[in-house]
């Protein structure tokens, strides 16, 4: 693995990374205790452009904490970050024992090139489908109301959603509302989509609409982390899987290799009765 570059050295990072193949997101070397439980041993990631990287794992085995420690909405104990050749600047939290980030003003910018799409949607209640789209454009990006706008009816339109905006989502199927959510997702027009179990709230009927639109957007060439039950989807859409247990990753590879012919017996174990 390239070293991350340091924040202060973003133009020379920047050539670095496009000279290797544009990695997206590198992330090195995670920890994170809640307590004196150590959820996540070291573990670490690189996704380049159009990668699309499952993360599987059995329940509790610190997949969605992981996911949550990228972008910071947990903080690890140690570790780096860096997303499109911007390295996160991290400093220890002497009192809370944990990293936290250095400036502010970086993490915001960070958090716009990552776009997370929750399992419960996170869409407003009180907000129509218009309005939750286009609120992180214009207040965190600061583009104009009509360019918002534009961009919410062009994604909407992408994850298949045509005339919903005046919607409020209590009145969508679980379905729609996760689709309004990788809409608003999608217009912050993010180098990386992080994905944290998106179908599993969902009705077993309304998980094949949610997965149709992952596979359009890893079609297109979007780079996303998908942490999933899904296995199907780990082994037909994405080119890469890790497997985590008890907070490291215990294989990882090509989905074929990893899936079909898993080299650890826990795996193998995790594996038997879900691949169909
Ligand atoms: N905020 C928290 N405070 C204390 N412990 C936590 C917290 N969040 C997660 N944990 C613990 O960390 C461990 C890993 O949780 P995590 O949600 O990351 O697992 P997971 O692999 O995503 O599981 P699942 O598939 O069930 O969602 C679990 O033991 C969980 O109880």
């Amino acid at each position: 693995m390239k070293p991350i570059e340091h924040p202060n050295a973003v133009a020379a990072a920047q050539s670095t990374l496009e000279k290797s193949g544009q990695i997206k997101l590198q992330v090195e070397d995670i920890h994170k205790c809640f307590g004196q439980h150590e959820v996540l041993k070291g573990v670490s990631l690189t996704a380049h452009a159009g990668d699309v990287i499952s993360i599987i794992g059995s329940s509790g085995s610190g997949k969605s904490t992981f996911l949550r420690c990228i972008n910071l909405l947990e903080s690890p104990n140690s570790g780096r970050i860096a997303v499109a050749g911007h390295e996160l600047k991290l400093v220890e939290d002497k009192k809370l024992g944990h990293l936290k980030a250095a400036d502010p003003k970086q993490l915001a910018m960070l958090r716009t090139k990552l776009a997370m799409v929750f399992q419960h949607f996170n869409l407003w209640a009180h907000m129509t489908v218009l309005e939750n789209i286009i609120e992180a454009p214009i207040h965190v990006l600061g583009i104009s109301k009509d360019e918002a706008i534009a961009r919410a009816r062009k994604y909407l339109d992408k994850v298949g959603l045509k005339g919903v905006e005046d919607k409020y989502p209590a009145h969508m199927s679980g379905g729609q509302q996760q689709r309004v959510a990788i809409a608003r997702a999608l217009a912050m027009e993010p180098e990386v989509m992080l994905f944290d179990e998106p179908t599993s709230a969902l009705d077993p009927e309304l998980v094949g609409e949610v997965l149709k639109v992952m596979q359009d957007l890893a079609r297109e060439g979007r780079t996303m982390v998908v942490v999933t039950h899904e296995m199907g989807f780990a082994r037909e859409v994405s080119n890469h899987v890790v497997f985590l247990h008890q907070g490291r990753i215990e294989e990882q590879g090509n989905p074929r290799e990893v899936l079909v012919n898993p080299k650890s017996e826990r795996l193998a174990q995790f594996l038997s009765g879900r691949l169909k």
